[in-house]
């Protein structure tokens, strides 16, 4: 079945030029190889006048309501956020790279909405992701987390940070690690990776860490980090249980990211083996 129609419908109804349809990414395909795409619908953009009003109308049509990113990602299956966040970093990319910075004349998106290309330069413009290292700094019996000032109230993560040009994964980790916490690191070993849509489309890196015995004084770079500090095996496995971070905002305790994100499974992964950075990769 196509629904090509239903949503041509839809965007007429609300009062939206159906050519839209042409602006849909493709995010990924059912096992019946259905294809799915994504679309925009300009909800949130200053110029769309009657913006709040559709949304409204939206919701009844379709009899969801709309949701803010970071909130929905603690309700989602795997899957699901991991098509919601392709959709939103491909749209979002496509709508900040509309025109070539050679020539300054409008990119067009192939179908797909893999790539722009530039008809006057010929510039075939790519969808981009940041590499992000995140680490877990490890004492063998204690983990370092760090918590910065936009955080969500109580929320401690595992100290994150950009790749800088030029660098490697192990020296952007090195780096990171001394910059914002003043540790040197000794082993480090990798984890897993996930895309991670705030702010822009990150390819975060996870990496367990360890720090050489008794080297474990910190100088927390308050330019960076609002707080940091060692957390004792049972602290952190008892925050990973009572995980909710609705309750926990309340009253007082430290809270830990969301299941989804890659911060979450690096703490877990070194609550159920306190070893894991310091045996050989
Ligand atoms: N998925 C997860 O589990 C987690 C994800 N993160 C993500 O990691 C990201 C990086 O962590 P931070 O400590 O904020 O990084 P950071 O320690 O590198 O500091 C952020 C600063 O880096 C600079 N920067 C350099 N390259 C940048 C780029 N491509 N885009 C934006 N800013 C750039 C900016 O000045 C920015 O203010 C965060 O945006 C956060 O969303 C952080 C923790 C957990
Ligand atoms: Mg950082």
């Amino acid at each position: 079945m196509s629904l090509r129609p239903e949503l041509e419908r839809l965007l007429a109804k609300f009062g939206q030029d159906t050519q839209r349809i042409e602006d849909s990414v493709l995010i990924g395909c059912s096992k019946q190889h259905e294809a799915w795409f994504a679309l925009d619908l300009g909800l949130n953009s200053s110029s769309s006048l009657n913006a709040s009003l559709q949304k409204a109308e939206m919701e009844i049509e379709l009899k969801g309501s709309f949701t803010d990113l970071r909130k929905a990602l603690f309700q989602l299956n795997t899957k699901d956020a991991s098509l919601l966040t392709t959709a939103q970093a491909l749209l979002r990319w496509h709508d900040a790279h509309q025109f070539c910075s050679r020539s300054g004349q409008p990119t067009k998106k192939n179908v797909a909405g893999s790539k722009r290309v530039c008809p006057s330069s010929k510039i075939i413009y790519y969808p981009q992701m940041a590499p992000v290292v995140i680490t877990l700094v490890s004492d063998g019996t204690r983990c370092l987390l760090a918590r910065q000032s936009s955080f969500p109230k109580g929320m401690y993560s595992a100290l994150a940070g950009f790749c800088d040009i030029g660098e490697s994964l192990e020296e952007a980790v090195r780096r990171e690690v001394a910059e914002e916490v003043g540790l040197e690191l000794e082993r480090l070993k990798y984890s897993a990776s996930q895309h991670w849509s705030f702010p822009n489309s990150s390819l975060m890196i996870a990496c367990h860490a360890s720090v050489k015995p008794g080297q474990t004084e910190i100088q927390v770079n308050l330019k960076e980090l609002e707080a940091a500090g060692w957390f004792s095996h049972d602290e952190v496995a008892t925050a990973l249980r009572r995980n909710n971070p609705y309750t926990q905002q309340q009253n007082g305790t430290f809270w830990l990211p969301p299941k989804l994100a890659i911060a979450h499974q690096l703490i877990k992964e070194w609550v159920e083996k306190p070893s894991c950075s310091t045996l050989p990769a």
